[in-house]
C-alpha cells in the first residue's frame, strides 16, 4: 500500500447551519439545522471532505468510526464498512423529524424507516466521500473519473419550493398559491431551474392542488411534482392525482408505505416517487414486484455512499425503475458528492432535488453556482470543492455554544414552540 494514501488523522466537526422556517408535514425547521464535516487527512499530508446529518445518533457511530480508520488506505472503501459501529436497535429512534418519531408524529418521518443500518449507512457515506477525495487529490482525478467516468458534463437541478413563514430571510413568506408562484419566479430568475417540486402535506390538498395549478399556468409544460411526505390516504392520493394528472411529472410520498404506494400506482397512471417507502436495499424486492413506485429518489447519505448510489442505479436500469435525487439541508460537499455521482448514471431522466438555495451558509468556496438549473460537473482532483476553514469555525462554535436546543432536528418541536397544540395532519 502506497503509505501516501493511508489515514493518519480523521477529523469530525458538527456543526448548526441557519436554516429558514421551511414548513413540512412534521412541523417547521427549526432556525439551525446539524451537520457533520468528516474531514480525512492522509500521511501525505492531503484532506478529503464529506459531510452528513449532524444529529447526536449519528455523531455516535462517527466517532468510533473515526477512531478506527488512521492506518486503513483511502483505496478501502468498500471496507469502511466494516468497522463502522453498529448502533444499538434503539438508535436512530429518537425524537426528531428526521431521527425519530415524537409523540403524535408520524414515526417514517420524512425520510422513511429508521434502522440502525439506515443510520450507519448515512454516517458511513461521508467517510467514503472523504476517502474518494482525499484520493482523488492525490491522484490528480476526480471523483467521477474514481467511480468509472462522467457520461454528462452537467447535472440538472429542481427548484424546491417550500411553504414557508417569512423568518428573517430574503425570501418572505410563501402561505397560499400566489406566495408559491412569486417563490418559483425567484427560482426561475435567480437559478434557472426548469422543474419545480411543492413540498406538500403542510395544508388542506385543495389549497396544495391550487398552488400546483397555479405553477402550471405560470410555467406551462415545465415538470411539476408535489410531495406531501405521506402525509395522505390512498383516496386522497388518487384524488390529487385525478386532479393535477395532466401537470404532474410524478407525485411523491403521497401515502406511507409500499402497500398504499402499490394500491395508488394501480389505480392512477401518474407516475408515483419516493424517498420513503425504498430508502434501503431491502426495501427494494417487495416495492419493485409491487409496482409500488416508478421513481426512486436516491440519497447517497442513506444509502451508504456514493458506490453504492450506482448499485442502486443498476438495480433501478434492471427493472425499468427511473432514479433521481433526494435532498435534504445540505451544504456544497454534499451537492458536490451529489453531482459527482450523478455525473456517472447513463438513466438520470429527471432533475435532481436540492435544498442548497435555501443555504445561505456554507462550509466550502466558493459557493457553487446554477445556471439555467444545472450545475457543471468538475473536472479538479476530488470532489473540486475547497473547505472555508473560517467559516466552519463560526458554524462549529455555533454547534458547541448551543444548549442542546438545535442539536438534534426536530420539526415538530419547532412549530410547537409558537403552536403548542400542533399535530400532524393526515388527510
Ligand atoms: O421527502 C423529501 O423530499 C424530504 O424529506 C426532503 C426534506 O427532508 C424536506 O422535506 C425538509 O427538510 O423539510
Ligand atoms: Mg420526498
Amino acid at each position: 500500500m502506497d503509505a501516501k494514501l493511508t489515514v493518519d488523522e480523521v477529523r469530525l466537526t458538527p456543526i448548526l447551519v441557519s436554516d429558514p422556517p421551511l414548513l413540512n408535514t412534521q412541523g417547521v425547521h427549526q432556525p439551525y439545522t446539524p451537520r457533520l464535516v468528516v474531514e480525512v487527512v492522509t500521511r501525505g499530508g492531503v484532506s478529503g471532505l464529506g459531510e452528513t446529518y449532524g444529529d447526536g445518533v449519528y455523531l455516535d457511530v462517527a466517532r468510533p468510526l473515526a477512531e478506527a480508520l488512521p492506518g486503513r488506505s483511502v483505496t478501502d472503501v468498500n471496507a469502511l464498512f466494516e468497522p463502522a459501529p453498529r448502533p444499538d436497535a434503539g438508535a436512530g429512534t429518537g425524537t426528531g423529524a428526521d431521527t425519530g418519531a415524537d409523540t403524535g408524529v408520524d414515526a417514517s418521518g420524512l425520510r422513511g424507516v429508521r434502522t440502525p443500518e439506515k443510520l450507519r449507512l448515512s454516517v458511513v457515506s461521508a467517510f467514503e466521500t472523504a476517502c474518494l477525495d482525499a484520493l482523488g487529490r492525490t491522484l490528480g482525478l476526480p471523483v467521477h473519473a474514481l467511480l468509472g467516468g462522467k457520461v454528462r458534463d452537467e447535472v440538472e437541478y429542481s427548484a424546491y419550493l417550500f411553504y414557508k413563514w417569512a423568518g428573517t430571510d430574503a425570501w418572505g413568506a410563501a402561505l397560499d398559491p400566489a406566495g408559491i408562484v412569486a417563490q418559483a419566479r425567484r427560482f426561475d430568475r435567480e437559478y434557472g431551474f426548469r422543474s419545480f417540486k411543492l413540498k406538500g402535506g403542510v395544508f388542506a390538498p385543495d389549497q396544495e392542488i391550487a398552488a400546483v395549478r397555479a405553477l402550471a399556468r405560470e410555467f406551462p409544460g415545465r415538470p411539476l411534482r408535489l410531495d406531501p411526505n405521506g402525509a395522505w390516504s390512498v383516496e386522497t392520493s388518487l384524488a390529487v392525482a385525478r386532479e393535477l394528472g395532466d401537470v404532474l411529472e410524478y407525485l411523491e410520498d403521497p401515502a406511507i408505505g409500499i402497500a398504499a404506494m402499490a394500491e395508488i400506482a394501480a389505480r392512477t397512471d401518474v407516475p408515483l416517487a419516493t424517498n420513503m417507502c425504498v430508502t434501503t436495499f431491502e426495501e427494494i424486492p417487495e416495492a419493485f414486484a409491487e409496482h409500488a413506485v416508478r421513481i426512486v429518489l436516491c440519497d447517497h447519505h442513506y444509502w451508504g455512499g456514493l458506490h453504492r448510489t450506482r448499485e442502486l442505479a443498476a438495480l433501478c436500469r434492471t427493472y425499468g425503475v427511473g432514479l433521481s435525487m433526494h435532498s435534504n439541508t445540505h451544504l456544497g460537499i454534499s451537492l458536490a458528492a451529489m453531482t459527482q455521482v450523478a455525473a456517472t448514471l447513463p438513466g438520470l431522466r429527471h432533475a435532481c432535488d436540492t435544498h442548497y438555495p435555501w443555504q445561505t451558509e456554507d462550509v466550502v468556496t466558493p459557493r457553487p453556482v446554477f445556471r439555467e438549473g444545472r450545475l457543471g460537473v468538475s473536472d479538479a482532483p476530488g470532489l473540486g470543492v475547497e473547505l472555508d476553514r473560517e467559516a466552519l469555525a463560526v458554524l462549529h462554535r455555533r454547534w458547541l455554544e448551543d444548549d442542546g436546543r438545535y442539536r438534534d432536528r426536530d420539526d415538530a418541536a419547532a412549530i410547537r414552540t409558537t403552536h403548542p397544540n400542533w399535530t400532524p395532519n393526515h388527510w
